[in-house]
Formats: C-alpha cells, structure tokens, sequence
C-alpha cells in the first residue's frame, strides 16, 4: 500500500490526476474505472485541463463507473452519468459508447447487475480503479454489512448514505433507496486501486479502513488486501491515521 500525503485537496486532486494520466499515457486502450462523489471532482478538474493543454488523449480510453441509483432516468441531474457528463465527459475526447455504467433504469436488479459485470469482463477488465470513501467505510456503494460481495449487486443504501447524498437532492424522500454497485469482488480485480480521501470527518474512519481488521463492517478495509493500492489523503484526511512503519506500507510526503 502507498500513501500519499497531500497538503490540501487540490494537492490531493492533481496527484491522482497524475496518477491517471500516467495510466492514459503508458496504455492509450486502458479501461478507467470511475466514481462519482465531491472527492474525484478536482481530480477530473485537472484531467480536463491537462487534455485542453493537449497532453491527455482519451480517444481510446474506456471507462467502467462504480454505480449509479436504480431508478433514475439517464438525464436525472441526480444520476451519475450525468455526474459523469458533466464532471468529465462532455470536456475531454473519449467516446460516449466507450463509457459505461450500470443500467439505472434497468427495473430486473439480476439482469442490470449482471449484464454490468459482463461488460467489465469482456472490456478485458479495468487497469485503473478511482474510489472515495463514504464515512461509513463504504466503496462504491458496497455498505457496511456481514460480507464482502463478489459482483455487482442491488444495494439497498444505508440511512447514512441516503443522509450524506440528500444534499444533492431537492428533498431527502427523492434520494432513491436503491442503487446497483460493483461488488468488492468486482472492485478487487482490478490491476491498480486508487482511493482518494479528503476531509477531517473522513479521518475516523480512514485509519479503520488502513489500520484496522480487514472486515466487512467497514468494507474499504479489504484495499490492505489488493496487491498494488494507493491511498491519496489531504492532511485533514489524515490528521486522526497512525501512520507507522508496516510491512508493505510506503508513505510519500
Ligand atoms: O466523495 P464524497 O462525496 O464524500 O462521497 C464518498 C462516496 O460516497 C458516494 O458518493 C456514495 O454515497 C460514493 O460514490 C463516494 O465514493
């Protein structure tokens, strides 16, 4: 595990920038897996200004999202492809048939979960795996629970996570109950896994995820268990973490 000391957010956001450009730039025909959330926001901030600047090309690029509501329809300001639209796509030359992400509108969970997880696959996989990390524990929208799930599933979401996400929202009844996710298992097969944190009230819970058992009660803690993860966390992020010497563990300032 790496873990990168980030003196602010935009620190943190053109760290992983860098981290993914380097993925665009070594393998043009990656596959990015994508998250939503405020954390990634200033990290496809500087994506978008670094392919302006012409050195980022996405043309070949393919992008896999971690989740989206069940229930939204795709132009719902709410869902995450217009997240993604917004945020990333609509500035930068990847082509829309080459973004993915799981059918919201899909009303059969099996059906829109397993036809997710069978795009991945058949993408060859993804290279690059972006997360952030809700404040309880949660990657994608795989909530604290009794086990780690393999694939992509039909989550019903945690009232903490409906509470976080209602900010978006007009009114918290209209944050939709359901959301379909990739699993853990989904989430670990991917080659690199690049976790952003920012943010004092994400501290608690990032020393769990980095220091604490491996358990599905905080599912983030299953990263110490991926071969080639980094953690980019703002001082905030890490002001609660102990961030002792550990075998397998490399901190960069
Ligand atoms: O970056 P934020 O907005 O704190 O969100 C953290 C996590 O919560 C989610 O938005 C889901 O609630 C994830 O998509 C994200 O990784």
């Amino acid at each position: 595990m790496k873990i990168y000391k980030a003196e602010n957010y935009d620190k943190l956001s053109e760290r992983a920038a860098s981290i993914i450009g380097a993925e665009v730039v070594s393998n043009p025909e990656c596959v990015l897996g994508l998250a939503t959330g405020s954390t990634p926001v200033g990290t496809y901030g500087y994506l978008k200004k670094w392919y302006h600047a012409g050195l980022l090309d996405f043309a070949g690029v393919r992008s896999m999202n971690l989740d989206d509501y069940k229930g939204l329809k795709p132009d719902n300001e709410q869902g995450y492809y217009y997240f993604m639209k917004q945020n990333l796509f609509q500035d930068i030359n990847i082509k829309p048939e080459n973004t993915h992400i799981p059918d919201s509108m899909e009303t059969d969970s099996e059906k829109a979960c397993s036809d997710y997880e069978r795009t991945i696959e058949e993408s060859g996989g993804v290279d690059l795996q972006l997360l952030g990390l809700g404040h309880n524990g949660h990657i994608g929208f795989n909530e604290p629970g009794e086990i780690f799930e393999k694939n992509c599933h039909c989550v019903t979401l945690a009232a903490s996570t409906v509470e976080a996400n209602k900010r978006f929202f007009e009114r918290a009844e209209d944050v939709p109950s359901q959301a379909y996710t990739m699993g853990i298992g989904t989430i670990m097969r991917a080659k690199k896994i690049l976790l952003l944190v920012s943010g004092k009230d994400k501290s608690g819970i990032l020393n769990r995820v980095i220091n604490g058992p491996v358990t599905p009660k905080v599912p983030a803690s299953i990263l110490q268990f991926h071969p080639d993860v980094t953690i980019i966390a703002d001082k905030d992020a890490l002001s609660e973490v102990d961030l002792q010497e550990r075998k397998g563990r490399t901190i960069y300032e």
